[in-house]
């Protein structure tokens, strides 16, 4: 059911699954013993904390931090805008020490890890060069009269985080929140809290004020805490879909404004007239990075049955090419999933759609699997996201059933095409209902482009000159050249 082929076609993927006789694991000694917890420009162990927790290294499920989760903030409104440039720099400085620790905490490549920190300096290098070009409009009104707007900060703003790329969420939150002038209070997800850290001290040495970053760890009860808060402006979600309904719901309350950067199914259609390793390669990125644990992955691919065999026929082989294993190891190329109750649950997603047959786990007691299939649009496994290295192959005849099977979900995150005629790329992005969409490529993340969901995948953008908009709330102001005429 899952290949068409049958399993003997699957085996040299299943090969791939066998443990790496040369990885070795490096990563036995990293252990953070600060607080977890920033305030006023300051590590802090807080006065109000309702318990510990702890966090994990995925490789070896050994413990690296014990921390505090807490409710209580320390935020400071300043009117000066932040010296991002100068947090830049110093991301760029401190790249491998950060993109290690994002490495040991997450599980991700330190090959990915260090695309990460990447894309979290671009974007404060970004923001820092909006935030002097923020302006708002002049209207011309009768009379020599006219009006014009501001831009002005909103405030406390909240940034709520997902464990799958915890430094570049951070930074895609805090940099554009800061451009504008507000002030954020950032929560990690329970499972990566340290690397957050190290970007509110990137900011405190930058210059930025004490208490306008700050970093409070727990759970859903401080993320509860937080969206309720009768200070905080304006809530940026980035999580699942139940979650962000959550989210939204407690906002409404306050009538805060949010952003909420959720799950997806995104498709992935592979035309016959494609470039072939072009195709296969983009096929990988849209699955395979962070061990499938992406978002916008783009796990439903849809391949023209004329070039169905041979596409997966190339998918096995590139897939077992991939090295598996100690994620610290400069040629490893997936690492662990995030912890074991994952494993259990993406596996378990498997076991639904076939017995498990072509999957399992290969390394460091089985935090890692990966899974190509040939699938049916009913599947579970096609249905849901399961966020984790699982992509579903599905074959199609025409550009018309394939768009309507790939809009017919609740999710609209992402969706890619690849194919060599221009305009049928155009024709069908434009009838694609996703939010972000890629020609020929995926999974790539320019900081100048709007990143963000239709559908159930959320509202809002990350990313782009649009996000200046989620952070800032717009005044307009009437001027009067002449004398007021009353109505009474
Ligand atoms: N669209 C995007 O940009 C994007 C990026 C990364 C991940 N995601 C999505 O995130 C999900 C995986 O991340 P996850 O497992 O951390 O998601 P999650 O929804 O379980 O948790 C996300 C964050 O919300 C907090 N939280 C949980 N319950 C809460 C509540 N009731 N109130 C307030 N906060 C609460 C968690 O502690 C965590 O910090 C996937 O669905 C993935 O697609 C989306
Ligand atoms: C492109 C990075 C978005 C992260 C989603 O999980």
């Amino acid at each position: 059911m899952f290949l068409r082929a049958g399993r003997a076609a699957l085996s040299p993927l299943v090969r791939s699954l066998q443990p790496s006789p040369v990885a070795a694991m490096s990563t036995g000694t990293f252990v953070v013993s600060q607080p977890l917890n920033y305030r006023g420009g300051a590590r802090v162990e807080p006065a109000d904390a309702s318990g510990t927790e702890k966090a994990f290294e995925p490789a070896t499920g050994r413990v690296i931090a014990t921390f505090t989760s807490a409710f209580k903030y320390g935020v400071k409104l300043h009117g000066a805008l932040p010296n991002l440039l100068e947090g830049c720099r110093i991301i760029r400085d401190r790249e491998d020490e950060i993109a290690a620790v994002e490495c040991i905490n997450n599980g991700k490549s330190i090959f990915e890890a260090r695309l990460d920190i990447d894309t979290s300096w671009q974007c404060l290098e970004y923001y820092a060069g909006l935030a002097a070009s923020m302006a708002g409009e002049h209207i011309q009104l009768p009379g020599g009269s006219f009006g014009y707007t501001r831009r002005e900060p909103l405030g406390v703003c909240v940034g709520i985080g997902a464990w799958n790329y915890p430094f570049q969420i951070a930074s895609w939150k805090s940099a554009p929140a800061l451009a504008c002038g507000n002030a954020m209070v950032f929560k990690p997800s329970p499972f990566t809290p340290v690397s957050a850290l190290l970007l509110a001290e990137i900011y405190t040495e930058a210059g930025v004020p004490p208490g306008l970053f700050n970093v409070v760890q727990g759970g859903a009860a401080t993320g509860q805490f937080l969206c309720q808060h009768h200070d905080v402006a304006k809530v940026s979600f980035t999580g699942s879909v139940p979650t962000g309904m959550k989210i939204m719901e407690m906002s409404a309350k306050g009538i805060k404004p949010v952003t909420l950067e959720l799950g997806g199914k995104s498709p992935l259609i592979i035309f016959s007239d494609c470039d072939m390793n072009n195709a296969v390669k983009g096929a990988l990125m849209a699955n395979f990075l962070t061990q499938g644990q992406v978002c916008c992955n783009g796990t439903r691919v849809f391949v023209q049955k004329e070039i169905l065999d041979k596409f997966t026929e190339e998918v096995v082989k590139q897939t077992q090419r991939i090295k598996i294993g100690d994620p610290l190891l400069e040629d490893t190329r997936m690492g662990p999933l995030i912890n074991r109750p994952h494993l259990e649950r993406v596996l378990g997603f498997v076991k639904v759609a076939k017995d498990g047959a072509h999957c399992g786990p290969s390394y460091s007691g089985g935090f890692i699997l990966m899974f190509a299939a040939n699938c049916r649009d009913d599947m579970t496994c096609v249905k849901e996201e399961i966020f984790g290295p699982v992509m579903s192959i599905l074959s199609f005849d025409t550009e018309a059933e394939v768009l309507e099977r790939a809009n017919d979900t609740t999710f609209g995150l992402a969706a890619g095409v690849f194919t060599r005629d221009i305009q049928r790329a155009h024709r069908v992005v434009a009838e694609l209902q996703a939010g972000t969409c890629f020609i020929n490529n995926y999974n790539v993340s320019p900081v100048e482009l709007p990143f963000g969901g239709y559908k159930k995948s959320g509202f809002g953008r990350e990313n782009g000159r649009v996000t200046i908009e989620y952070y800032s709330q717009l005044k307009t102001v009437c001027v009067e050249m002449g004398d007021v005429e009353s109505a009474f």
